[in-house]
Formats: structure tokens, C-alpha cells, sequence
């Protein structure tokens, strides 16, 4: 039997990457799925032969683990971009490369605001280039990087930054990149070293310390004066120091007088006082003008974070995959997963009483695969929107019959953004009308490509009328599982996610969770969100009761105090600390009710930028036409910025739908709108979720808004206030008018109102009010619960069931 890619390289015991490659160099192209033939195999074993007779000639072991190492990374990080790129699915590979762009950034110093540790140890370590470069021996280079403190280092980062322009040829691409963001201000490049603010004060101190540099002799000469009388006090060599610190607090660490560290600093040009905050970078100058190496200390724990457990690779155990259903109404998911779900049912399990609970589990030859019972991408993103995944494949439902549909498209591109890996179920197959073929057709499209056309995702012609292709479906997720590797530890402290959550009148709390990592037992103490409680009970989706849950498995628990929100993260903890982190959370919850997690806005776009915050604007569009939509995407795509790179998450025709605003919120977008309208649901949903819309009638002015934002010259003198909405509910024709008899809905209409008019979510004009009148008498304005007849300046196509949406233009304070 021939094999596929993903099963030699087990074989050899590589990754599926390794076996590509070298299919590759002799060029054959391959993907995780294809077949290899005896050719191929006999190329293969070639290859690994001679790999495994270099590696006796080296040293046999390390080369041996070097090789397992890298291959099990590769997997693990690769594996799934793999699947993605199967899918023939450029953007959910750009994900993962942005991911680690993002990484690189960081350690490069792109990330001012936080400060994680190992981006100090690779900081460190260009540091250590950066001295063999500067001075001295590369000996003395080494024995200093190693010998220094870290800050000591970081520190020497900032006085030579500049040595990395003179061509250190070990730069990285995100050096370069770095370099250039920063502009080669000095400041910045200073700061390279560490991600953290630069400050005024730390800007003059590297002044003085250049002085101080060149008049070494004169200050050391000062030290060893001063030498006698303060060698009878037991000085610290070596001190910790937080990201800031009180000149007071400063002095104490240091052993010495207020005074003394005051005129350092003076001396340094920088005038400060006893209570005055300095920040790190200055301090750890001072320390070290005291001869004290400086580290700096651990951040304070988060009092609302449970301290993330790490597992070791050999705790690692496959787990079952999660799948959720996504595609377009009526395709047919709710049949699939319940063509599933019965034909899952052994005989002796019939008579169980199935209940909802959010996932469901079925068996297949012997293996397990889990179900998100809510099918669409709705739940999946909103859960996305909230933090939380749990979704390990998407089984996007097409109907044979009808191909593919604007919600297929939405399912594709929330799948892509979550980087979640797709397979197509071809429903309806049973159906006269069915036309698979186009349906693989259209999907071309969309960058997913059929196995049997020469593209790497899986496509399975299934009824689930008839159920048929149900095996077929069922088999492949568990090929893909397979190769995607699913693993977690189930030998520690459960971790989960709330997948649905609610009050039971007899009960109390109920959660549906869904179990990440860990095993949770009953009895077992839990936080989840910001509730707590112990396990009293749990019960499988067939309602029978269970003393413990495994990874990947869906149960309903009893016993919280509260009713969690789904995507709020289950952890196992000891009590006291499940209560007092849930009270901290609750605390935080409600002090910041208000200003719910920062999104990207139009109006903070550049500051974002600058800051360093964004690197990537996600966009979603939404145009009245597939025309306007193209033209919008591809014009905003080709806005150049060296600082940003933009992509479009989303682009679609249609009114702005909630679903829309929750893809926005998960993939942190801003929404152009060309032509259309938020619905009423959305929002709110906008509202709620903090989600920036913009809506514009000339293409032009929407790129013109989002290029201006980019380099910060937006200019917001104006801002549309919604006044009202009304709704057409009948139209009268007169011989000189049309009057479109409507009742307010929300707000007011006056009669001197700016308008729009709206049909099925696309702005079909947009003018002014002629004329508003109540029964016979004109008026100036018309309230909520009124009706009123309502005429239009220079247009006269109404319709029953428009919406006429009010407006006025504020003028906007500048900052
Ligand atoms: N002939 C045929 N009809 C099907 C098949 N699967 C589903 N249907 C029919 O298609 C219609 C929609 O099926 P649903 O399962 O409700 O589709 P859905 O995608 O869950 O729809 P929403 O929940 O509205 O998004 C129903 O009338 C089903 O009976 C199939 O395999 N063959």
C-alpha cells in the first residue's frame, strides 16, 4: 500500500517538512498528503540513509538529538501553518509569519510597554556581538558579555547602539527593521537593548555618560578618594531594581546617602529630587558610576492571573481533535452533526438521553473526535473575540446545490484568521441538482484546492440525508488530527474553557466546559472567569455523570458561585487562591466596565503605529457590490507604509453585520463600510465591543482616511451623530411628490436632518429632507412612536420597507 508523506516521515522519524524538503531537492513537489511511490521512497531512504552515516561520523549522539529536537519543533510549530498552506491559504500563513514577526520585533526592542524577560537574554546577547565588535579582543568581548550583569549589557547596548550600523553582518532582517523604524535617533537606538520607555532623563544621562566616558580617569580618581571612608560600610555589589524607582528607595538599595545618588545624577545633568521616580535605564548609569551591577526585578504578579503551567514534551499525550461546523444557512450543518451524532450512537448507548451541552463526543474505529454543538462561525468567533480557541478544524458545509454562498466565504475567512485548517464537506450529494465539481470549482477561488485536483484540502462528497461520505468525513478528521499532533498533559491541573454557561432554576450555575489541559476531577477546586467553586458534579453530553474529564472533553459542571461568561478560562487552583483571584477579577472587571479592551481606531491609528503597538491593520470590508468591494480591497492593499503592513481579513457585499463586528473584535480590525450600513444588531454590537466603523460613498475617500490615518494627518474637524431612524412603512404618490409615509423608530427627525436612505442594509441615497409633515402641517421635527410623511430634496425613489436614517454633521473639538 502506498504511503502518504506525513507516514514516511514517521518513519524516518522527521517531520513532514523534512520529507518535503528533500522531495523538493529533487524535484518533486509534495505536501503532507500526497502519496510517495517507490521512486520517492527509494530517493527517501537514501537521503535519511546518508543523513544517518554523516551523523555516525559526528558526534552520534547530540547530532541524533539535535536532529529529533529539531524535527519535533518543527512539527509543533509547523505542522499546522502546513495544513494551512495546504489549504492554499497565503493568509493564514501570513498569520503565522506575522506571529513571529511580532516576536522578532519584541526582542529587537519593538515592544516598549512590556518588558519580558527573554527579551532581555536575546538582547543580551546581541549585546555580546556588539562588544567584539566595539572594543577589544573578541576574548575580552566574550569574558565581558558573560561576565556582566544583564543590565550591564543592556546598558552597553545603549551607549554603542550604534555600533550595529557599522555593519554587524549577524544582523537579522528584524534588526534592520528595527533600525529603520527607529530612525536612527540615537534615543532609539539606545533603547534597542531594552523594550522600555525612554525617558528624558535616561536620554541626558547617555550624555553624561559619554562625557563621563572620556573623563573616566578623573571620576574614577573621585571613587578611589572616596574609597577610605566608605569601605567601612558593606556596600552591595549587586542590587535589583523595578521598572521605576523613588530616588529614596533608590539610595536605600544602594547602601548609600540620598544625597550622593542625587549628585551623581546632578552630575550626570540630570537635576533630580529625593522623591523623585527615575526610571531603569538611568538608575542601573548611576548604579554602575557606584560600581553596583543592577538586575532587574520580576515584574509584581498579576493578582487576576493563575500562574500558567508549563508542560514538559514527554508529558504530552494525544488528545481528541475539536471540530466546529461552519458554512453558509441552510447547507446543512445542523444535519451533518446530527447525521454524526446518531450514527455515532452504538445500540447500546441508544437509550441514553442525549442533552446539549455544548460538544458532543463521537467514536470512531476506536478514536475519539469532539463536536462544538452550536454550528456557524458566530459562536466560534465570538468566542475568538473573548480570547479563547478551542476549535482544532473547521468543517466547512457547502451544498452540492447551490455552491458557494456569502457565509461559505465569512466561514473561510474566519477559519483562516483563527488559523484553524478547513475541510470541505460537499453536502447534498444525494440531490438530482448537485454539481460538486463546481462547488470544488468555486473554492478555487478561495484558495482551498481539492486533493484530487492537485491542492492539499480535503474535500468529502457527503449527504447527511442519506448519510453518506459520513465515514469518509469522519476518517479524514482524524487524518488531519493526526498530522496536526494534537497533544496536551493530562497529568496535572485541569485547564478548560467555558463553552456555555447558565442559571438552572434547580441547580444553580451550570457550565459547559470544555477541558484544554489537565484532568479535572470532581471535588477538584476551580476559578473560571471571574466565579469560583468546586466541582460537585459532572455529566457527559449523554447525561451520565462523571468523576473526571480528560483534554478535549466536553462536560457540564455544578458548583460555581456565579454564572461564568463562555470563553471565560477554567483553571484548577487551591481555594484560597480561586477566591481571592476571582474577587481581584471581579474588581477589575467592574473598574473597567467601562473602557472595554482597546481596539484599533482610525483616530489612535498612528499613535498605535508609533508606539509600536501595531504592526499589522487588519481590515474588513464591506461595499454594496462585488465590484466596489474588489476595488476598495485592492486599493487599500496598495497604501504603502514601511511602519504597517495591511491586510484584509474580510471583504464582503452586504449591510455590516454583527458577525462582521465580532470577526473585527477577534482579529482586532477596523471596518470599512462602502455604501452600506451597520444593522441595528451590529450595532450594538460595535457598541458593545469597542469595534471602529467607517462608512464612505467615495471609494476615494475611504483610502484617502485610511492613508492619512496611517501617517497620522487624519483630520477629524467633523463627526456624524446619528439624530434618528424612520421606516418607510408607505409610500404615496402625488403628481409632484413622492412622500415616503414612515414611522420614527429610534431618535428624531428634524426637517433640516441630513439623511440617508437605506434598503436592505446599502445606502441607496444620500441627501437632504425637503419636506416633514404630520397629517396636513409641516413641521420641524418628528419624535420616537410618530408617524409622519417624510419627502426627499431631488429624489423620488422610495420603497416600502426603507429606512430613512438622520443625521448631523458636529464639528469635533480638536485634541
Ligand atoms: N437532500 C438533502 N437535503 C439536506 C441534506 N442536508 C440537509 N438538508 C436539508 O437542507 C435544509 C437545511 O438543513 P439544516 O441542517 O437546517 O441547515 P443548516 O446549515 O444547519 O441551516 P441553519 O441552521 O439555518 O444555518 C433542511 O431542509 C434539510 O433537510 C442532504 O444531505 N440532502
Amino acid at each position: 500500500m502506498t504511503k502518504r508523506v506525513y507516514e514516511v516521515a514517521k518513519e524516518y522519524g522527521v517531520s513532514s517538512n523534512d520529507v518535503i524538503k528533500v522531495l523538493e531537492e529533487h524535484n518533486i513537489k509534495a505536501t503532507n498528503f500526497s502519496s510517495v511511490n517507490d521512486k520517492e521512497k527509494d530517493l527517501l531512504d537514501k537521503a535519511y540513509h546518508k543523513k544517518a552515516a554523516d551523523n555516525q561520523g559526528k558526534k552520534a549522539n547530540t547530532a541524533q538529538s539535535g536532529q529529533n529536537d529539531k524535527g519535533q519543533h518543527k512539527k509543533e510549530n509547523g505542522d499546522r501553518q502546513n495544513q494551512n498552506k495546504n489549504g492554499g491559504n497565503a493568509h493564514q500563513n501570513d498569520n503565522g509569519s506575522k506571529h513571529n514577526n511580532a516576536h522578532n520585533h519584541n526582542a529587537g526592542g519593538g515592544n516598549r510597554s512590556q518588558q519580558p524577560q527573554r527579551n532581555n537574554q536575546n538582547n543580551n546577547q546581541n549585546n555580546g556581538q556588539n562588544n567584539h565588535k566595539k572594543g577589544g579582543t573578541p576574548a575580552q568581548g566574550t569574558q565581558q558579555s558573560q561576565q556582566n550583569h544583564q543590565q550591564g549589557d543592556n546598558k552597553r547596548t545603549k551607549y554603542f547602539g550604534h555600533a550595529k550600523q557599522n555593519g554587524d553582518n549577524r544582523n537579522t532582517s528584524s534588526d534592520n527593521k528595527n533600525r529603520h523604524n527607529n530612525n536612527n535617533h540615537g534615543k532609539n537606538n539606545n533603547n534597542q537593548g531594552n523594550n522600555r520607555p525612554h525617558t528624558l532623563l535616561s536620554n541626558v544621562l547617555n550624555k553624561g555618560k559619554h562625557k563621563n566616558k572620556r573623563n573616566k580617569g578623573q571620576f574614577a580618581n573621585q571613587h578611589t578618594q572616596e574609597a577610605p571612608v566608605k569601605k567601612t560600610k558593606n556596600y552591595p555589589t549587586s542590587i535589583e531594581l523595578p521598572e521605576t524607582i523613588i530616588v529614596k528607595d533608590f539610595a536605600e538599595r544602594l547602601g548609600r546617602e540620598v544625597s550622593e545618588v542625587i549628585k551623581k545624577l546632578f552630575m550626570d545633568g540630570f537635576m533630580a529630587t529625593i522623591n523623585q521616580e527615575i526610571d531603569y535605564e538611568t538608575a542601573s548609569i548611576i548604579a554602575d558610576e557606584f560600581g553596583v551591577t543592577v538586575t532587574q526585578e520580576a515584574p509584581p504578579e498579576d493578582p487576576t492571573e493563575i500562574e500558567e503551567i508549563v508542560d514538559a514534551p514527554e508529558t504530552l499525550k494525544t488528545r481528541p481533535p475539536v471540530v466546529t461546523i461552519m458554512g453558509h444557512v441552510d447547507h446543512g450543518k445542523t444535519s451533518l452533526l446530527d447525521a454524526i451524532r446518531q450514527s455515532s450512537i452504538t445500540s447500546h448507548e441508544a437509550g441514553g438521553i442525549t442533552q446539549h451541552i455544548g460538544a458532543y463526543q463521537v467514536r470512531y474505529e476506536g478514536k475519539k473526535i469532539v463536536f462544538m454543538d452550536t454550528p456557524g462561525h458566530e459562536a466560534f468567533t465570538a468566542m475568538r473575540a473573548r480570547g479563547a480557541q478551542v476549535t482544532d478544524i473547521a468543517v466547512l458545509v457547502v451544498a452540492a446545490d447551490d455552491g458557494v454562498m456569502p457565509q461559505t466565504i465569512e466561514s473561510i475567512n474566519h477559519a483562516k484568521s483563527a488559523g484553524v485548517p478547513i475541510i470541505v464537506a460537499i453536502n447534498k450529494i444525494d440531490k438530482e441538482s448537485a454539481n460538486p465539481q463546481q462547488v470544488m470549482q468555486q473554492l478555487t477561488e478561495y484558495g482551498l484546492i481539492s486533493e484530487e485536483w492537485g491542492g492539499d484540502t480535503i474535500m468529502v462528497p457527503v449527504s447527511a440525508h442519506k448519510k453518506i461520505g459520513l465515514d469518509d468525513l469522519l476518517e479524514n478528521i482524524l487524518v488531519l488530527a493526526e498530522v496536526l499532533e494534537l497533544k496536551a498533559n493530562p497529568d496535572r491541573p485541569a485547564q478548560g474553557v467555558v463553552i456555555e454557561a447558565k442559571l438552572d432554576k434547580g441547580r444553580g450555575p451550570v457550565a459547559s466546559v470544555l477541558i484544554q489541559k489537565g484532568t479535572l476531577h470532581v471535588g477538584d477546586t476551580i476559578i473560571v472567569g471571574s466565579c469560583y467553586g468546586k466541582v460537585r458534579a459532572m455529566t457527559s453530553e449523554r447525561g451520565e455523570r462523571v468523576k473526571k474529564a480528560e483534554p478535549s472533553i466536553p462536560v457540564e459542571i455544578l458548583g460555581l458561585n456565579d454564572v461564568p461568561e463562555a470563553g471565560d478560562i477554567l483553571n484548577v487552583t487551591d481555594e484560597k487562591t480561586a477566591r481571592s483571584v476571582a474577587e481581584k477579577r471581579l474588581e477589575k472587571k467592574r473598574s473597567s466596565e467601562l473602557h472595554v479592551n482597546a481596539k484599533v481606531t482610525l483616530d489612535d491609528l498612528f499613535n498605535q503605529i508609533q508606539q509600536g503597538e501595531l504592526k499589522e491593520l487588519s481590515l474588513i470590508v464591506k461595499g454594496d457590490v462585488q465590484g466596489s468591494v474588489e476595488a476598495l480591497s485592492q486599493s487599500l492593499m496598495a497604501i504603502k507604509s514601511d511602519e504597517v503592513r495591511i491586510s484584509i481579513v474580510h471583504a464582503g457585499v452586504g449591510a455590516i453585520t454583527e458577525s462582521d463586528i465580532m470577526l473585527a473584535s477577534a482579529s482586532n480590525a477596523l471596518i470599512i463600510g462602502f455604501n452600506v450600513r451597520p444593522d441595528a444588531s451590529a450595532r450594538k454590537a460595535a457598541e458593545h465591543e469597542n469595534v471602529d466603523m467607517r462608512t464612505y460613498r467615495v471609494i476615494y475617500d475611504a483610502i484617502n482616511d485610511v492613508e492619512a490615518a496611517i501617517k497620522g494627518m487624519l483630520e477629524k474637524k467633523y463627526e456624524e451623530h446619528i439624530t434618528g431612524r424612520a421606516e418607510v412603512r408607505q409610500v404615496i404618490t402625488t403628481p409632484k411628490v413622492i412622500v415616503g409615509g414612515s414611522y420614527v423608530k429610534e431618535g428624531k427627525i428634524t426637517s433640516s436632518s441630513k439623511i440617508r436612505l437605506i434598503r436592505n442594509g446599502i445606502v441607496v441615497h444620500e441627501g437632504a429632507i425637503d419636506g416633514l409633515r404630520r397629517f396636513k402641517d409641516d413641521v420641524k421635527e418628528v419624535a420616537e412612536g410618530y408617524e409622519c410623511g417624510i419627502t426627499l430634496e431631488n429624489y423620488r425613489d422610495i420603497k416600502e420597507g426603507d429606512e430613512i436614517e438622520a443625521y448631523e454633521m458636529v464639528e469635533v473639538a480638536p485634541e
